[in-house]
């Protein structure tokens, strides 16, 4: 399970479910990088650049779940460079039960299934691109054959 969790990290920085923030508005006038951002002025965080943001992440379009043993980075809101689920005061009241959730159907599906790609496709023939829209999803379908592991059948 701890692998496990590392790899729901990962798979959250690379693809987070809503790449765009819910907006906010500026409450008072602020200097930013020398850009003056005026009240009231409407923001969209961009949750999915700040993943991929090569100031933050080491190799950051790579897929490497490992990158979380041992780091104080959490979804909680408070590192700005990881935030799946939001941050501040609207930030996702719902963190602890989908990731359980997740965590407990992934967990299922491995612990019972073997998984092999379609014959006649690899690895390089997967194609992690994501679609437009308000929720994180592939642009294209991905198919996979499970196979029941074998000590199943014998419960
Ligand atoms: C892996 C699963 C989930 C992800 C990635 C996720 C992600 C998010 C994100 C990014 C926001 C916007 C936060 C912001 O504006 O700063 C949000 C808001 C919200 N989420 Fe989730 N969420 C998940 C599961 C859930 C679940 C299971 C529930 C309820 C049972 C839930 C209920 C809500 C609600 C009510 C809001 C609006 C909060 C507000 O605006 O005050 N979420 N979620």
């Amino acid at each position: 399970m701890t692998y496990l969790n590392l790899v729901i990290k990962e798979t959250l920085r690379l693809h987070p479910s809503v790449s765009l923030l819910p907006p906010r508005e500026c409450k008072e006038q602020t200097d930013i990088d020398g850009y003056t951002i005026p009240l009231k002025t409407r923001i969209i965080v961009n949750a999915w650049a700040l993943g991929r943001d090569p100031e933050s992440w080491h190799d950051p379009e790579s897929f490497i779940p490992e990158r979380f043993k041992n780091s104080s980075i959490k979804f909680m809101g408070n590192h700005f460079e990881f935030i799946p689920f939001g941050a501040g005061r609207r930030i996702c009241p719902g963190i602890l039960f989908g990731l359980v959730n997740v965590g407990l159907s992934l967990a299922q599906l491995l612990q019972h299934f073997e998984w092999e790609l379609p014959h006649e496709t690899n690895s390089q023939d997967l194609d992690m691109t994501e679609a437009h829209g308000l929720s994180a999803a592939k642009q294209k379908d991905l198919y996979l054959v499970a196979t029941n592991y074998k000590n199943d059948a014998e419960f």
